[in-house]
């Protein structure tokens, strides 16, 4: 720890925040609107001066210049909420912070963090006693001054000196906070991130809706503004269901025409919801309409290629299909619970690589936790996560399954659960019908059609990846399991193609006998 420096005043603040931009000014007001001490720093002055100028009045907050000051402003043991620009610039913080902390001191790391970094950082902090901790928060800017969902990692024990400030500060569902310890090390950054995937799908799934709508539907922004607020009183009404219809309500003020069509189509993305595909791929769990989502982004950035592609590719659409339906209200309730199962699938697509990274990583992580913490304050808030805490045996922030487990009695896959079961099957037929369509008339829907598929994969009772398996070992003798017998087993393709197993032994079928009561 430095000398005092300054006369910033020794160790009155709760918290300090470094990192005043959007989200890390927000949340200091909103810790101070609650009745915390709250030191400020940014790496650059006038963020801090103008937080102090524009919002002093909130509640308590101490000004500092230097890291060195921010510390010195806290009582023991120390709270530093990182809240910078993810990647190197956490890195750089925390190797100016770190000299200047004491065993015991809290590191939080509160920015969209990789959580690979989240577990290399909390290592080396606690090679010199400090905590540090991964969080998670959702909510854009009005969600972390009026309440975001957050979900800490790292060291359980360190819940304790936090966990208080950050449930205090949270959203409320009920009076339950949006706010609970979900794991170790980087399993916070872990939920977030999936989060965040899982809003990739949903934002995606909406703008199929909205193009079919638009496209074979013929509606306007401004009428499907309508639709999408009546959606919003249905199993769909969510955030992003009740701000959609806002942005197609919208009318640029520049030109009379819909907001929507003067915005470029090229949507941008900042890594959480690739590093969500890339984990799924690591884990090993099927997360297509979460990747296909992130596809869907980096094919609209291509814009010369698209550019190039318009011209060149031939639409070969069935003009049927394109024409207007006969019955709207029937073709937007169709597209209506296309985009419902859909969004189930992405849900369970995310809940199921919680499993399978748990598995991975040895973390206890509660789906039905997990599920509560996103009932109000983020982006992904709908209705339907209260249903899916429900499915997953509610809250119960003492419920830590085993490492790599899930608690007891929890369904194997959300869609298993009966209501979603019955939900989906009610859908299916619209699904089917929409995806069908679209696919006719030329209008791409990655993630509906993808959505589909994976359901349909789950459902089927034999995959061509038996095929596959035969390929695989044809080419590169990788071997194959059998349905009627244990081992492993390979064809001899170059040879006289008998069969061999594990061993290279030749399987000899054991020839039926007369009257043996095994044999049909
Ligand atoms: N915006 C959102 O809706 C959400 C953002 N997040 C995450 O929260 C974090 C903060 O986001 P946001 O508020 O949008 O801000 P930005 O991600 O735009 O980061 C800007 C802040 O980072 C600081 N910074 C950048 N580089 C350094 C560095 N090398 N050393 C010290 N400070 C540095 C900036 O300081 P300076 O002013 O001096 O440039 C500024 O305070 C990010 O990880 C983001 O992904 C999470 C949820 C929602
Ligand atoms: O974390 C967030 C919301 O939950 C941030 O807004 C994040 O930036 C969203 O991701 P992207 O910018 O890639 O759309």
């Amino acid at each position: 720890m430095t000398e005092q420096t300054t006369t910033v005043p020794v160790g009155a603040a709760d918290i300090g925040v470094t990192g005043l931009a959007v989200m890390g000014a927000n949340l200091a007001r909103n810790f101070a609107r609650h009745g915390y001490t709250v030191a400020l720093h940014n790496r650059s002055r006038a963020r801090t001066d103008q937080l102090v100028a524009e919002h002093g009045d909130e509640g308590a907050f101490v000004a500092t210049e230097t890291l060195a000051e921010l510390v010195q402003s806290l009582a023991v043991p120390r709270r530093v909420l990182i809240m910078v620009k993810a990647g190197a610039p956490v890195d750089a913080v925390i190797d100016q912070l770190v000299p200047l902390l004491d065993e015991g001191d809290i590191v939080i790391d509160a920015g969209n963090s990789h959580y690979e970094d989240t577990r290399r950082r909390e290592a080396a902090l606690a090679e010199k006693g400090l905590h540090f901790v991964g969080v998670g928060v959702s909510g854009g800017e009005e969600g972390a001054l009026h309440g975001p969902a957050i979900m800490p990692g790292g060291p359980e024990k360190s819940y304790e000196a936090l966990g208080p400030m950050l449930e205090k500060i949270s959203a409320q569902f009920e009076g339950e906070p949006c706010c609970a310890w979900v794991g170790t090390d980087g399993a916070g950054h872990y939920v977030k991130m999936v989060h965040n995937g899982i809003e990739y799908a949903d934002m995606q799934v909406i703008g199929e809706a909205y193009d079919l709508l638009r496209r074979v539907g013929g509606l306007e922004p401004a009428e499907q503004a309508e639709v999408f607020t009546a959606w919003n009183q249905t199993d769909l009404a969510s955030y992003l269901i009740e701000i959609t219809a806002e942005v197609l309500a919208q009318v640029d003020a520049a030109t009379g025409r819909p907001l929507v069509d003067v915005i470029v189509d090229e949507a941008g993305q900042k890594g959480t919801g690739r590093w969500t595909a890339i984990s799924g791929l690591d884990v090993g769990s099927p997360v297509a309409a979460i990747a296909e989502s992130v596809f869907a982004r980096s094919l609209s950035s291509q814009r010369a290629v698209r550019e190039a592609a318009r011209e060149t590719l031939a639409a070969g659409v069935d003009e049927e299909a394109q024409r207007a339906p006969q019955d709207t209200d029937a073709f937007v309730e169709d597209v209506r619970q296309a985009l419902f199962a859909s969004k189930l699938v992405a849900y369970a697509q995310g809940m199921d690589m919680l499993a399978a990274a748990a598995e991975e990583y040895g973390w206890s992580l509660d789906l039905g936790t997990i599920a509560s913490l996103w009932r109000d304050g983020c982006i992904i808030r709908a209705d339907l996560l209260d249903v899916i805490m429900q499915a997953f045996g509610g809250r119960d922030t003492s419920r830590h399954p085993a490492p790599g487990t899930r608690a007891p009695g929890q369904p194997l896959n959300l869609l298993f659960a009966p209501e979603f079961a019955q939900a989906i099957a009610e859908a299916l037929p619209a699904w089917r019908r929409v995806v069908g369509t679209a696919v006719a008339a030329g209008v791409p829907v990655p993630v509906f059609s993808s959505a589909l598929a994976y359901y349909d994969g789950l459902r089927a009772d034999r995959l061509p990846a038996a095929l596959v398996q035969g390929q695989r070992d044809y080419f590169g003798a990788h071997t194959y399991l059998r349905v009627d017998r244990e081992g492993s087993f390979h064809t001899l393709w170059s040879g006289d193609r008998t069969e061999v197993d594990g061993e290279g032994v030749p399987v000899v079928m054991p020839q039926p006998t007369e009257g043996d009561p095994t044999q049909d």
